[in-house]
């Protein structure tokens, strides 16, 4: 007999053709990383046919000069490389609208145009919104869409919306979005992107652990001992987006979002099936289940923040935070911070996890690392040396991704001594090709109706339930921790190494 819920999957997961109208098109994201996204799917032949784009943006362009623009981008950072004959193709299916994001006849304009384009497909087409501006237009766009009629399928077709980070500045900013964005969209045609979540490693994290029987049963506070989060960037405040990060900072730009839901993964419970619900209904109890940092005292003995002083990274020369392009030369927006959380679950009771995040570290690389417990070593505890350390999973998420188990091993010879050695597996060798980008899967899947790996509105509120009480002590009380320094170039702050030291752990070298 089939399975119905099977069934389901499959058909969910094919991509329909569809009109994809980009909010904020003349800007980085969708000229780095959204564009040359498509033309990937293209090139992989992963799109589905009759797939048109759409640009929204302010200022006067031409159709033309707005793919030449496009197309100097994908260029530099298509990743598999740019082709003239398959971009000049590709390009048809590209247009573009001028218009305020504020202006309603630019979007009764608009929706003349998306018929306009419907009418060439014989009268029907599914929509696909990306807001992909700046966050204080959020609002704006989806009520002037709704105020055009654009929120609303027609003819059997559906019309979707994804909404770009950052989601809201606090909890009351996020509330708000959600019930602006639930006012014009429904919530199952809702994609809260968070682009981690497309990311191959990410997207593994729950086959790891549920399709191998090994892990499972170790995967709790009896074997692990502790669990690390670590993302670290070798840049700081180019192309312009000090502006932008002093008012954010560390905490929000990445823990917030993409970090926690690193984290959700992690520690989940199996969720009884792979739907979009089945999986979040899981991710959103760990987040509840968090431990929450809502005194002064606890935020200074859990959490660290930090900004970096001048230093240099890869040999070159950096300036210190504060000196950057558009950053507050008093600035207390934190471009580090370290953070020390317990779930509070059976699962998970006292283990402590560690996320660490931070501009101008010496490398670009995020990964988590699963330490778990010593062996109980009566055998080894003798030899000089003991036994050299425990056993580490690690999950690289970024870049050169793959899995690691560091494990314990007898040096060949006639004495006993011991070492550590790693058994290592990379995507790019054992599958002999490189990953999507991660903007590929989620826009296939927003074509697909699939919102697994996107956000549900209560996972980015209870995320900021736990940030907001960390930004509270940080910004509003009247003992706030202290902010810590950090050379450009180095792994971060003494006080970092100082937060696991209270638990007798160090980070995992990278
Ligand atoms: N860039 C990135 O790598 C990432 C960006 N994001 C998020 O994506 C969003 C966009 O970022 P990014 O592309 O870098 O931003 P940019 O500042 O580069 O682009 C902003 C876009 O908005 C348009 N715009 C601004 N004001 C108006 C207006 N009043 N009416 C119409 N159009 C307007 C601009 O049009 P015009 O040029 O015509 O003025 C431009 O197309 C942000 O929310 C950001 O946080 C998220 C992850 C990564
Ligand atoms: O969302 C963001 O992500 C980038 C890091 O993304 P990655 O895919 O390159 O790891 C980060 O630099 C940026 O500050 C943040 O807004």
């Amino acid at each position: 007999m089939t399975n119905p819920f099977r069934e389901d999957l499959v058909s969910r997961s094919r991509p329909e053709p569809c009109t994809v109208v980009i909010f904020g098109a003349t800007g980085d994201l969708t000229h780095r990383k959204l564009v040359p996204a498509i033309y990937n799917l293209a090139i992989d032949g992963e799109l589905p046919p009759g797939v048109k784009i759409v640009g929204f943006a302010r200022r006067e362009k031409s159709d033309e000069e707005f793919r030449q623009g496009l197309e100097e981008l994908n260029r530099k950072v298509s990743r598999s490389g740019h082709d003239d004959a398959i971009w000049a193709k590709f390009q048809e299916s590209i247009s573009y609208h001028q218009s305020e994001f504020t202006d309603a006849d630019g979007y009764k304009r608009l929706a003349e145009r998306l018929d306009a384009i419907d009418r060439d497909r014989g009268g029907k087409g599914n929509r696909l919104f990306y807001v992909a501006s700046a966050p204080e237009f959020f609002d704006d766009i989806l009520t002037q869409l709704k105020g055009a009629g654009l929120n609303k399928a027609k003819d059997g077709c559906w019309a979707r919306v994804i909404v770009e980070k950052p989601f809201g500045t606090d909890l009351a900013t996020a509330q708000h979005l959600n019930q602006v964005v639930n006012r014009t969209f429904h919530e199952k045609d809702t994609y809260r992107i968070d682009h981690y979540l497309g990311k191959e490693t990410a997207q593994n994290i729950m086959v790891l652990r549920f399709a191998n029987a090994i892990f499972e049963p170790l995967w709790n506070s009896r074997y692990i001992s502790h669990v690390q989060v670590t993302c670290a960037e070798n840049l700081g405040m180019e192309g312009g987006r000090g502006g932008y990060y002093d008012k954010s900072g560390a905490l929000r730009d990445m823990v917030q979002n993409h970090l926690l839901q690193l984290l959700s993964l992690i520690t989940m419970e199996p969720p009884t099936d792979l739907s979009a619900d089945g999986v979040r209904d899981e991710k959103v109890k760990v987040i509840r289940s968090l431990r929450q940092w809502d005194t002064p005292e606890k935020v200074a003995k859990n959490v660290v923040r930090a900004q970096y002083t001048a230093g240099h990274v890869d040999g070159q020369p950096r300036p210190g935070y504060r000196e950057e392009d558009r950053v507050d030369p008093e600035s207390m927006t934190e471009s580090y911070v370290a953070v020390r959380l317990l779930i509070d679950t059976w699962r998970w009771s006292g283990v402590p996890f560690y996320i660490r995040m931070g501009k101008q570290l010496p490398k670009k690389a995020t990964e988590i690392s699963i330490h778990f417990k010593d062996a109980p070593c009566v055998l080894f505890n003798a030899l000089p040396g003991g036994v050299p350390g425990s056993n580490v999973l690690v999950l690289r998420i970024q870049p050169d991704e793959g899995i690691s188990l560091r494990m314990v091993s007898k040096i060949p010879g006639t004495s006993l001594r011991l070492e550590p050695v790693k058994m290592d597996f990379h995507y790019s060798t054992s599958f002999g090709k490189g990953s999507p980008e991660a903007y590929e899967r989620l826009l296939l899947d927003a074509m697909a109706g699939d919102a697994t790996l996107f956000a549900r509105r209560d996972e980015v509120e209870e995320a900021w339930k736990f940030i907001d009480n960390i930004e509270h002590a940080w910004h509003q009380s009247t003992t706030p921790p202290p902010m810590a320094e950090y050379v450009a170039g180095s792994w971060g702050p003494k006080e970092a190494d100082e937060l696991l030291q209270q638990d007798g752990n160090v980070w995992r070298r990278l």
